[in-house]
């Protein structure tokens, strides 16, 4: 029995009508102190809270390649221009994913993610359960591999709006994933692991060819007290990198720690993609490239999409510093992880302090005895 003190029991599955909400209420306020409670960088008028851009027809001698990797190093995360992704194309799925999101509760009730049934469907990332409050956004997570059976279960009749949504969703897979390999290409390219022709055993090029996705889509309504409610609470993301689409409408931030801690906005620039990059891409690079600590704000005026599109390795592939990543000399810092477990590790440390990465970390005492 819950006490009555107890807060309500809120499962993945409880719809939460944001439109008639005239305050935030109990659930989703975010009172007291909060974690990473730093201040917001006041603009972009100092040079080192710019966002890095790179653009990816700065093709010549390796420049795009070398820029996204210093981006990745310094900032964990950049601006993607000139990706060739078609802007129609973005504003087609962004569309879409606004109309799923404006179907009666019931339809996407029908797709409510299911205790115990993976990370897909509608609703609440089970992880995002563990904060004590809810945050003020609807989600939908669905493998890029599935599209046409996981809408199914919003349009079981798979008429004209089933057609279109799913159409714009598997044009979007189909140019991110080849965007994918082609960044992390450039990536290997950057860290002089470039995938020898013709070596097919390699493991850069395993991971190359195997590289998959989960798409998820995030709509943050207008918000009547943006100061009390969180879109979406600061994580990093778990996988190897994610390309984030999001609307003109700002809210994306992202943490820096140096000269002082403090989160800065990523603006919205209209066709670009955000890169962020994600925990097992720390873990491959052996701590080059560092995942970011990111979140999503809400603002009073206006909704917000955004799309991330998270690629990874396949659930088996164990993940580790790739050889070539541990400099002479140097020992890898982190024990192979698949995704999954990586994700069920993480899950004990949302809503505190602890980066899951230290959890996979190599402590001194075993690298003397696995030597
Ligand atoms: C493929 C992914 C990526 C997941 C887990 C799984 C499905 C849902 C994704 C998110 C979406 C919301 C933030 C995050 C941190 C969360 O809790 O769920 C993401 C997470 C990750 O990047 O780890
Ligand atoms: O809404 C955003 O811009 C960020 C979304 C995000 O970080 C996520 O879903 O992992
Ligand atoms: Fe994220």
């Amino acid at each position: 029995m819950p006490s009555p003190t107890s807060p309500p029991v809120q499962n993945n599955a409880d719809y939460f009508d944001f439109r008639a909400m005239e305050r935030v209420p109990e659930s989703h306020a975010w009172t007291g102190p909060q974690e990473y409670d730093h201040p917001v960088a006041a603009g972009h008028e100092l040079e080192h809270d710019v966002v890095p851009v790179v653009d990816m027809r700065d093709d010549d001698d390796g420049a795009a390649a070398a820029a996204a990797a210093r981006a990745a190093e310094e900032w964990g995360a950049f601006l993607l221009v000139g990706h060739g992704v078609p802007g129609e194309l973005l504003a087609r799925v962004e569309d879409q994913a606004a109309r799923l999101f404006a179907l009666p509760e019931p339809d996407k009730a029908r797709a409510a993610r299911r205790p115990g049934g993976g990370s897909s469907g509608y609703g609440v990332p089970q992880y995002l359960l563990r904060y004590p409050k809810r945050m003020w956004a609807e989600g939908y997570t669905f493998p890029a591999a599935a599209i046409r059976s996981e809408f199914r279960r919003v349009w079981p009749d798979a008429g004209d709006d089933y057609v279109s949504f799913c159409a714009a969703m598997d044009e979007y897979h189909v140019e991110m994933r080849a965007l994918g390999r082609k960044l992390l290409a450039m990536f290997f390219q950057a860290l002089g692991l470039a995938a020898a022709a013709g070596d097919d055993d390699d493991t850069e090029r395993k991971i190359l060819d195997t590289l998959t996705a989960t798409m998820h889509l995030n709509l943050y309504p207008k918000c009547p007290d943006p100061e009390l409610a969180v879109g979406l609470a600061a994580h990093t993301d778990s996988g190897f990198f994610t390309f984030i689409m999001q609307s003109p409408v700002p809210g994306l931030q992202l943490l820096r720690r140096r000269p002082s801690e403090r989160w800065v906005t990523v603006p919205g620039v209209a066709g670009a993609l955000v890169v962020v990059v994600g925990d097992l891409f720390h873990v491959l690079t052996n701590g080059r490239f560092h995942s970011v600590l990111h979140r999503a704000v809400v603002n009073r005026e206006r909704d917000r999409i955004s799309l991330p599109y998270f690629l990874g390795p396949p659930a088996h592939m164990k993940v580790a510093p790739l050889a070539a990543a541990v400099a002479l000399g140097r020992k890898a810092e982190y024990r192979a992880v698949t995704w999954p477990e990586y994700m069920a590790m993480r899950e004990t440390t949302f809503g505190t302090s602890l980066s899951a990465l230290t959890m996979i970390q190599v402590k001194p005492e075993e690298e003397s005895e696995e030597t």
